[in-house]
């Protein structure tokens, strides 16, 4: 196997009155990693968590914490967050045209694994710098929503982003994030998507432990067996 795959539960569908049990109960049934999701309100018009709460949720978990940052200035969120024990640490392309180099190193020095991620009316070749960058990021997050809420349609044309990542990047970790479930799994695992974030088809499911196995065994099938 190429990329191993990585099943990102996204805690904004779970009980956030609950967060810690609802963490347990993620990686009980399954999940490789607990997506995080951290809006400012002015990134995108919604209103989530930060660090506080990473800081409060590492207390009762040594899960993967892959945090994406859906905020204007996320350099002002790097020393907060890998203090608080954020594992990566994914942040828009869109805000960070002029800094990403500085941005990128100062994750890799707070501890934290950097991403990128990249709107759905962002081209796919304003990554490629960022992956090929001296300080290099380590995964590419590609929307497949609008960011901001959970819950919303999955838009299959991001997929041609995906096969073209996937096509230039063999060995890179890619995620896709929104609308990801049973329904839409085989699309993106084909693209070559590994890391798969689903939030509401997990949480709203009967049985979120099969909805977690279905998602990685779509991975594991659409991957090069050499
Ligand atoms: O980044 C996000 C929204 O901006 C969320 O991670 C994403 O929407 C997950 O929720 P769902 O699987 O319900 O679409
Ligand atoms: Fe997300």
């Amino acid at each position: 196997m190429v990329v191993s795959p990585k099943i990102a539960p996204s805690m904004l569908s779970s009980d956030f009155a609950n967060l810690a049990a609802e963490a347990k109960r993620m990686v009980d049934l399954g999940a490789d990693w607990l997506h995080m999701d951290i809006m400012d309100g002015h990134f995108v018009p919604n209103l989530t968590i930060g660090a506080p709460v990473i800081e409060s949720l590492r207390k009762h978990t040594s899960a993967y914490l892959d945090c994406h940052l859906m905020v204007t200035n996320p350099m002002d969120y790097v020393e907060q967050m890998g203090k608080a024990g954020a594992s990566g640490f994914t942040f828009h392309v869109e805000v960070a045209k002029e800094n990403w180099q500085e941005l990128v190193s100062k994750i890799k020095s707070a501890g934290m694994r950097p991403g990128v991620a990249l709107k759905p009316g962002t081209p796919v070749e304003e990554v490629y710098p960022l992956v090929e960058g001296e300080i290099p990021v380590e995964m590419v997050l590609v929307m497949t929503v609008e960011p901001g809420f959970g819950g919303q349609k999955f838009m299959p044309n991001m997929m041609d982003k995906v096969r073209a990542l996937r096509q230039k990047y063999p060995t890179l970790d890619i995620e896709v994030d929104g609308g990801l479930g049973p329904s839409t799994i085989e699309a993106a695992a084909a693209a070559g998507a590994n890391c798969i974030v689903a939030g509401s088809s997990v949480f709203g499911a009967p049985e979120p432990g099969k909805v977690i196995s279905l998602l990685r065994t779509s991975v594991e099938k659409a991957q090069p067996t050499t």
